[in-house]
């Protein structure tokens, strides 16, 4: 190519090659993903590419999700995670499902099993366009959260935020999904906590040495509750999959509710249902937005000529 000629010449990148990685700005119910195609490439997105692209307007994301080519036989691909602040993530309900709809675009593939941090995950895109995402199985001892000491319940434990004697917030449920969670209840309408302020002392409070996603919930019915989420790595979202699942089984582990619930989280309704065999099963849209090509050292990108889809 000429360009890429003349820019070798004078000791230029070639632009337009180092914009190698294909991607897909997408819609998990309000959680702002990236999808990014690297199949076929020994590449990773770098933790400055990724804070690179959450500092744009254009691109700001919650999670990268970086499809490699698998590792594993009877998976479809490895899936990468990225926060918005460049760390990695073992979990994501809402952007596997903008994977699942991604790939499945291509070709019509309905059935997806991806290999992940938190494990192999399966998925299943429904004629109505909906994607079921087996997340898997919830773990609750302490060392799994992790927590940074012992606590044998962790239906709730002791960690409190505000003042001594009139707590705002208080003795959370913890779970994991391969990812950590910490869930407290909370009786008044979620919006009435400033969980923009609480959710970075209690993201990082030293009881949780790998940081937590932190959520409030009002259980609102026994098959409802509502969430917010302060995302480890990201901050708040309109919308986060695992601490709906998190929140989920934690609210039937406590009797709160049933093992199959509606989870209303800011950018609309996820369902949950923590099937006896243990799997957590989770359902929700996809949307696809509009679509790049993105430089994995850098986060340079370039928009594709194409009208932008509206949000759903
Ligand atoms: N938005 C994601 C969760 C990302 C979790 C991430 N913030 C972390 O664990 O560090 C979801 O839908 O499950």
């Amino acid at each position: 190519m000429i360009i890429g000629h003349i820019a070798a010449m004078s000791g230029e990148t070639d632009p337009d090659a180092r914009m190698s990685v294909p991607f897909a700005r997408m819609n998990g119910l309000g959680n702002e993903i990236v999808v990014a195609d690297l199949r076929g490439s020994k590449t990773r997105i770098s933790p400055q590419a990724a804070r690179a692209l959450a500092g744009h307007e254009a691109t700001r994301f919650d999670q990268i999700m970086a499809i490699h080519d698998p590792r594993l036989d009877g998976t479809d691909a490895l899936i990468r995670i990225i926060n918005r602040d460049g760390s990695e993530a073992e979990a994501c309900g809402n952007g596997t499902r903008c994977v699942v709809q991604a790939l499945g675009s291509e070709n019509g593939q309905r059935d997806f099993t991806f290999e992940t941090r938190a494990g192999i995950i399966i998925a299943h895109e429904a004629d109505d366009g909906m994607i079921t995402v087996d997340m898997g199985r919830p773990r609750f001892g302490w060392e799994d959260i992790p927590l940074a000491e012992e606590f044998r319940d962790t239906r709730a434990i002791e960690l409190q935020i505000g003042p001594i004697d009139a707590p705002v917030l208080h003795s959370p449920s913890v779970a994991s999904m391969g990812n950590p969670h910490a869930i407290f209840w909370v009786k008044n309408d979620v919006w009435s906590y400033d969980l923009e302020r609480f959710g970075p002392v209690l993201e990082h409070h030293p009881i949780f040495p790998e940081r937590a996603n932190i959520s409030i919930a009002q259980v609102t019915a026994s098959d409802s509750l509502t969430l917010r989420t302060w995302e480890r790595g990201v901050g708040l979202t309109l919308a986060c999959g695992s601490a709906a699942c998190a929140a989920a089984v934690s609210a039937a582990r406590t009797g709160r509710t049933d093992r199959a619930v509606t989870v209303t989280v800011p950018g609309g309704d996820l369902l949950i249902h923590w099937r006896e065999d243990d799997k957590v099963m989770m359902t929700g849209p996809a949307t696809w937005m509009w679509s790049g090509r993105l430089d994995p050292a850098t986060g340079d990108f370039v928009r594709d000529a194409q009208e932008e889809a509206e949000p759903a």
